[in-house]
């Protein structure tokens, strides 16, 4: 069986904006937008991995709410699974502390000002459609 490697990302939603991350490295990513996370490391759950990377990556304290429905695949081993996340309270803002060197918190009509990395546009599609489904209700 060929390998996979779960790469969680997350929906940071916050007042209706989606947090984007700009990667700063490797060279070939540098640039492009991308959902912060990483990948789950052996003895992890995917919750437990998300948590741990946005405490490193962004310096916050974050609680993984649910997973979106999908998956995406990213260059070979990589897989991309979305979760949404939220900020517990008392949770420092969100900094570009490592691997990113922007942020922004994107409104709807602003998802697509940046330059997402290609492999994680149908996966930014999916949560778009459900943050616009949350706000209806
Ligand atoms: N975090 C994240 N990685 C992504 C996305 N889209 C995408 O192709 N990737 C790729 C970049 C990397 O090749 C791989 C894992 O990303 P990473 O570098 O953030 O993972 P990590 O923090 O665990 O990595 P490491 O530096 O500890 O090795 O997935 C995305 O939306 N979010």
């Amino acid at each position: 069986m060929t390998e996979r490697i779960v790469v969680v990302g997350a929906a940071l939603l916050d007042g209706g904006r989606l947090l984007a991350a700009r990667r700063s490295a490797p060279p070939e990513l540098a640039g492009r937008w991308e959902l912060p996370g990483g990948k789950v490391e052996p003895g992890e759950t995917p919750e437990q991995a998300l948590e741990r990377e946005l405490r490193e990556e962004l310096g916050v304290d974050a609680e993984v709410v649910e997973r979106v429905p999908g998956e995406w695949p990213l260059k070979a081993p990589y897989i991309l699974h979305v979760w949404t996340v939220r900020l517990r309270p008392g949770s420092a803002e969100p900094a570009p502390l490592e691997d990113h060197d922007a942020l922004r918190r994107l409104a709807p009509d602003e998802i697509w000002d940046v330059d997402w990395l290609d492999q994680d546009v149908a996966a930014v599609r999916e949560v778009v459609a459900r943050l616009r489904s949350t706000e209806a209700c």
